[in-house]
């Protein structure tokens, strides 16, 4: 019997998919003894391919945590991390990781365009030249084409913000793993970056985590929001945002569903806060 094709596209939608990247009965506990600290408590946490999942929650909670358990730089003390169905030991080729703090990330002694070829210098058959070419053209989707030659203390937070992200996407990452990326810089630059980041994800088409404790900030990128409580922290829910794309950084915080969000998250924290 053959299949109309619109039958196969309803069978393989049926299907359950093998799930992307998967965190499974993660605990994490810091010290020993006395001074013991359980910061997770037990997350169970599906990411989809292609996806934008952002992780907010208190101050302390565990977030920057979870997503270095989830790439494979810190060990989960009970739990399982996959990615693609094989278990997460270490940090996987596809999963790049985004850290917090610009300024400590880049060297300061490399220019702009080294600093973005680092993520690919190592590569076989890779010359600097090529290296290069490569990098520059990541320097351009972030707009900073004309500051390669420069280092990265002769640049301002958020356009150093803009290197990291160049060198995070000259990795060609699978899954980019934000962490807090964009709490270091003014408000106006983090709407820019908000947007920059946004038009690469719809670009480059990877799947993005971006943990944050600012809620505005996780309804604006996300498609899903999860939702965690304090320490030792745990899932509380998680929310479809349902708002549509491309989303504008004026238009799109004025719908009713944006605001109704906001609402809603911000009282869970401030709620799991008191
Ligand atoms: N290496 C460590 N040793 C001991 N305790 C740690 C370590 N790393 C984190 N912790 C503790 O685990 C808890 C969670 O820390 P984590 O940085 O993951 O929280 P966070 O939600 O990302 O915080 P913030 O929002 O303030 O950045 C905190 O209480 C922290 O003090």
């Amino acid at each position: 019997m053959q299949l109309a094709p619109a039958e196969v596209d309803a069978l393989q939608a049926a299907e359950p998919r093998a799930p992307y990247l998967r965190l499974q009965g993660i605990r994490k506990n810091f010290g020993a003894g006395d001074s013991q600290t359980l910061a997770i408590d037990g997350v169970d946490l599906d990411v989809r391919e292609g996806e934008f999942l952002a992780v907010i929650g208190p101050s302390g909670c565990g977030k920057s945590t979870l997503l270095q358990i989830a790439a494979g730089l810190a060990a989960p003390s009970e739990g399982v991390v996959s990615f693609e169905g094989n278990a997460v030991l270490a940090p996987p080729p596809g999963i790049v990781y985004l850290f917090q703090q610009y300024g400590k990330s880049l060297f300061p002694w490399r220019t702009v365009i080294d600093n973005v070829a680092f993520a690919i210098e190592h590569r076989p058959g890779m010359n600097r030249e090529r290296a290069h070419a490569e990098s520059r053209r990541y320097l351009q989707m972030v707009g900073l084409g004309d500051s390669e030659r420069k280092y990265p203390w002769q640049l301002s937070g958020g356009m150093q913000q803009r290197v990291t992200i160049a060198r995070a996407l000259a990795a060609q990452p699978r899954v980019l793993l934000l962490d807090e990326p964009f709490s270091s810089v003014d408000a106006l630059t983090r709407l820019e970056l908000h947007a920059l980041v946004l038009e690469l994800w719809q670009q480059q088409r990877f799947t993005a985590v971006l943990v944050t404790h600012d809620v505005d900030e996780a309804v604006f990128l996300a498609d899903r929001v999860a939702v965690l409580s304090r320490r030792p922290s745990q899932v509380v829910e998680v929310v479809e945002t349902e708002l549509p794309r491309p989303r504008d950084n004026i238009a799109t915080r004025e719908l009713p569903r944006f605001i109704e969000l906001r609402h809603h998250l911000l009282s869970q924290l401030l709620r799991r806060e008191a």
